[in-house]
């Protein structure tokens, strides 16, 4: 195998030189605010080694990437029942796309499309308050770090919320089929949050080591999630982590990822790896431009692909 201390210090370098760095997303104000130079790497291997490179150790909004916890809370919460709300194939379409909840009765494609989220935050607000249902989410992630000092950054959610008018429609529009039991401001208001927590690629990684153990932490070897758990939040990565650019990041980099507009991206290398990756220019379908790629060569560096014998 590859050594990661050259390969990663490596793969920074060159990713500092490209000037084909997408655009950072600018429908959220505060996150067009960010220096789309920055770029961070961090691996978390199964056997405990964390290895770093660029500003891996930089905070940034983890926007879409916090569904995989989100997800993973509900299935805690409601089990199975929670795909009668939320369906588990792949949308084709654009993150924060209304088009098929129409024809499809305000059931959502998959849980990390935004209405798919969405509910999933409905599901979290039972028998909570907003502001504990935001504090749930934020102390799993605390949690799975072992690091308390990961926060919201509330200028985001701010930023979030007053342009927020597509997230509003789709909120409305499920509430219209009966598929979101709050108010859409309590649902989006824990959505908005979560969407803004702050975590640098070294916290990401670690916290995303779960998924590459089979559900245990492999640092404390307590279990987060059953085995079988853990493997169908990665199919769902895999099909839909990266929307209608899911398929392409599945043939190019091999593993189940899950991308943020923030410019990071999760990905799983099971019984090997977490890792994370950050670069805030995204590409035509919201995710990453230079994480994807970052990813890619990495991936093939180390030959790690679930496709792989
Ligand atoms: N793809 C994303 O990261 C989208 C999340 C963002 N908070 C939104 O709702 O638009």
């Amino acid at each position: 195998m590859a050594d990661l201390e050259e390969v990663l210090p490596a793969l920074a370098a060159e990713m500092a030189e490209r000037s084909d760095r997408g655009e950072v997303a600018t429908y959220i104000p505060q996150l067009g605010k960010i220096d789309p130079k920055r770029f961070g790497i961090a691996v978390a291997l199964t056997d405990g080694r964390v290895v770093t490179a660029g500003d891996a150790d930089e905070a940034f909004s983890i926007q879409s990437i916090s569904k995989i916890f989100t997800l993973t809370l509900a299935l805690g919460k409601v089990g199975d029942a929670l795909w009668r709300r939320v369906g588990r194939e792949p949308s084709g379409n654009p993150f924060n796309s209304i088009v098929q909840l129409e024809r499809e009765l305000g059931i959502p494609r998959n849980p990390f499309i935004n209405a798919g989220a969405i509910v999933v935050t409905d599901v979290l607000l039972a028998d909570h308050q907003p502001r504990e249902a935001i504090g749930e989410i934020l102390r799993f992630i605390q949690f799975l770090t072992d690091d308390d000092t990961i926060i919201i950054d509330r200028d985001v959610a701010a930023s979030e919320r007053a342009t927020g008018f597509r997230n509003f429609a789709l909120a409305n529009y499920m509430r219209s089929f009966g598929n979101l039991t709050h108010e859409p401001e309590m649902a989006l208001g824990v959505y908005f949050h979560h969407c803004a927590i702050a975590m640098s690629a070294r916290q990401l990684a670690l916290a995303g080591r779960f998924l590459s153990h089979g559900g245990l932490n492999p640092a404390t070897g307590h279990s987060v999630v059953s085995a079988e758990r853990a493997r169908r939040i990665l199919a769902l990565m895999l099909t839909c982590g990266h929307y209608d650019g899911s398929g392409d990041f599945a043939f190019r980099v091999g593993i189940p990822g899950k991308s943020g507009v923030g410019g990071g991206i999760l990905g799983i290398v099971p019984g090997v790896a977490s890792m994370a990756v950050w670069s805030p220019g995204l590409n035509e379908n919201g995710n990453s431009k230079l994480g994807s790629i970052a990813l890619e060569k990495l991936a093939k560096i180390m030959n790690w692909s679930i496709f792989a014998p």
